[in-house]
């Protein structure tokens, strides 16, 4: 068992990472919450491979348990069901002494994180990741959102869960693509601080990943939550976390959310970026080559069809623009990162295709 503590003063919280925990995560929740009723927010996938077991393990701590289950999927971190969920939160009388548990993957903890932090203007939340992405990043920080027709996560907030509880077994079942998925969002990890990780990244393979999860998890996990504990609200150093994400999320816009992932999108954001900015001379020679050898050998994209103009008109919509000036995180070399604010004009000089590699 790992514990990792977010050290947020009155929004502190433990994440647990332990095999097996979701039989017994009952018991840990009631340490932590004295709520009676326990909205549990899970996609249907999710809710019939595990929703039961949940049930089981909190009826016998003596929570009521409200099972609320959407369609899988991206398309679901809409409003529509956002106000299906706050729907079935009034059907179930839930008040502010009561708590809402995300139990899935990143859509579920944010579309639930975000119901949780609005509903009653805020209600406790528990986050019980079952996805890599989710355990490795997404249930952690306090980012919830839904996406707009705009683009991704435009209405958000910054909400922390009372506890984050992962279970690594529970990726047993997780489809490979979800696997590869979520790897994009570890290479992530090791390109932006973690050079070992990136280099343990390329002694491993499919085959023997599930041996290093707890470690990959706890290490990424606390990667975060340091970050996180500086910058909370994402005004400087937390922006590192989106290496990547400029271009991955105008990927995903761009087909609609129906053909690349987020961490597929994130992967080509990585690759097409740094790319430009070795052609730049702003990274060490050699990066760009050695990071899509590492997503190839987790089957991820490093190129999309869409040229540089089709992704353009949803960078706009970065988060991390002020004004007209957009921050992109760059590499200066593997596990070494920094913010490069770069002028409006500028923009398109690194949304480029690449041209080598
Ligand atoms: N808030 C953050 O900090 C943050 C960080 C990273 C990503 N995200 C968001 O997370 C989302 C992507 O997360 P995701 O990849 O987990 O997507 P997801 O929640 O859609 O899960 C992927 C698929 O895996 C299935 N699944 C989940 N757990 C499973 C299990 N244990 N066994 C079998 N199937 C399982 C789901 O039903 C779904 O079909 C994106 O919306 C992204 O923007 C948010
Ligand atoms: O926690 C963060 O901060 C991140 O940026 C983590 C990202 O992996 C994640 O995809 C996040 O949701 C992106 O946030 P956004 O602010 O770019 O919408
Ligand atoms: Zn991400």
């Amino acid at each position: 068992m790992k514990q990792i503590h977010v050290n947020l003063g009155k929004d502190s919280y433990d994440i647990q990472i332990e095999k097996g925990l979701l039989d017994h995560v009952g018991a840990a929740l009631r340490k932590v919450i004295q709520a009676r009723t326990l909205a549990v927010i899970s996609d249907d996938t999710v809710d019939g491979l595990y929703g039961g077991r949940l049930e089981r393990s909190l009826q016998e701590n003596g929570f009521t348990v409200r099972r609320m289950v959407f369609p899988a999927g991206e398309s679901s971190k809409s409003l529509r069901m956002l106000a299906n969920l706050y729907q079935g939160m009034a059907d179930a009388g839930l008040t502010r002494s009561d708590a809402v548990i995300t139990f899935g993957g990143g859509v579920t903890g944010d579309l639930g994180g975000f119901a949780a932090a609005t509903y009653l203007r805020g209600i406790p939340f528990i986050q019980i990741p079952t996805t890599i992405i989710a355990q490795v990043d997404s249930s952690v920080g306090g980012k919830v959102a839904v996406d707009l027709p705009s683009g991704k996560n435009q209405a958000g907030s910054f909400y922390q869960p009372k506890a984050v509880f992962i279970d690594p077994e529970l990726l047993q079942t997780l489809p490979i693509r979800f696997i590869h998925d979520g790897m994009g969002e570890v290479i992530k990890y090791g390109c932006i601080r973690d050079r070992s990780l990136f280099e343990l990244l390329e002694t491993v393979d499919d085959n023997s990943l599930p041996a290093y999860w707890e470690e990959i998890i706890g290490r990424c996990c606390a990667i975060k939550a340091a970050i996180v504990e500086r910058d909370v609200f994402d005004l400087g150093e937390r922006m590192i976390l989106n290496f990547g994400h400029t271009i991955g999320h105008a990927v995903e816009r761009y087909y609609s959310y129906g053909c690349y992932t987020h961490g597929e999108g994130v992967a080509v954001g990585m690759a097409m970026l740094t790319c430009r900015t070795e052609a730049m001379g702003l990274t060490q020679i050699g990066t760009a080559e050695r990071i899509i050898r590492l997503l190839k050998r987790y089957s991820l994209p490093a190129a999309v069809r869409a040229s540089a103009s089709d992704l353009l008109p949803y960078i706009g919509h970065d988060k991390k623009k002020r004004g007209s000036r957009l921050t992109f995180i760059i590499l200066k070399k593997i596990g070494v990162c920094e913010l490069l604010p770069v002028a409006g004009e500028d923009i398109p000089h690194y949304i480029r295709k690449r041209e080598f590699i």
